[in-house]
């Protein structure tokens, strides 16, 4: 079986909210979450470098897994727990550096075949999606849908998993039922008309994420 030949996460990471602002990493570390990423989409480092430092303190200060997304020589520069890449990134990403400076690795993906290119890979974790329609990124591909989520996650074994695309309150029980590890929400939090409730009520649903 595959095993990650980056730094391990906990099989369950538990509910990963996934937000574009250094308020919403605090606001949600705030409110018991453990597991987040910093999506700042099309911005030079020189733009986001004050951002990504002052989430990077926080996930610290909270001892939270705290993710940067795409601008991975910052992540490496101010030593984040770990990077999120997509399966386009994984040719231009010196992946040996991200190892070498003990960042965990999570990469992107649609279906098998992007599966077998992140299990070449060997991240932390491997991210399943989208599984509903989202508005909140354009994606090229249909949503994979329940069936071939599990599908997905039995292959993958006890190899640490995040599910991710159009997760609301309601639908998270579904998803967790095909033994995902994490579910990855943004509009569920963001647009919720009660960003608290929605968080604790996920966060009953899916827990922090183990030790
Ligand atoms: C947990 C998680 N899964 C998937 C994504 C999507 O990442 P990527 O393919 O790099 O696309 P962008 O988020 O950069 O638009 C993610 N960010 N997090
Ligand atoms: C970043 C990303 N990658 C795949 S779907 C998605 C967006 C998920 O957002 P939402 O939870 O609002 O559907
Ligand atoms: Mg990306």
């Amino acid at each position: 079986m595959y095993r990650p030949d980056f730094p391990a996460t906990p099989f369950r990471l538990g509910l990963y909210p996934v937000v574009d602002s250094v308020e919403w990493i605090e606001r949600l570390l705030d409110a018991g979450v453990r597991t987040i990423q910093l999506r700042i989409k099309d911005k030079t480092d020189d733009a986001v470098e004050a951002d990504v430092i002052a989430a990077i303190a926080l996930g610290k200060r909270y001892a939270a897994r705290l993710f940067i997304n795409d601008y991975w020589r910052l992540a490496i520069k101010h030593q984040a727990y770990g990077v999120h890449l997509g399966q386009e990134d994984l040719q231009t990403t010196d992946l040996a550096a991200i190892r070498q400076a003990g960042l965990r690795l999570g990469v992107s993906t649609h279906d098998d075949m992007e599966i077998d290119v992140a299990l070449a890979v060997r991240p932390s974790y491997i991210a399943l999606g989208h599984v509903f329609p989202t508005q909140t990124k354009q994606m090229p591909s249909a949503p994979q849908g329940l069936q071939q989520l599990a599908a997905h996650v039995k292959r993958l074994g006890d190899y640490p998993t995040v599910a991710i695309g159009g997760i609301s309150l309601a639908r998270a029980p579904a998803v967790l039922e095909t033994g995902v590890g994490s579910v990855a929400v943004v509009s569920a939090i963001t647009q919720a008309e009660d960003w608290r409730k929605a968080t604790a009520q996920l966060l009953a649903l899916a827990g922090v994420g183990d030790e």
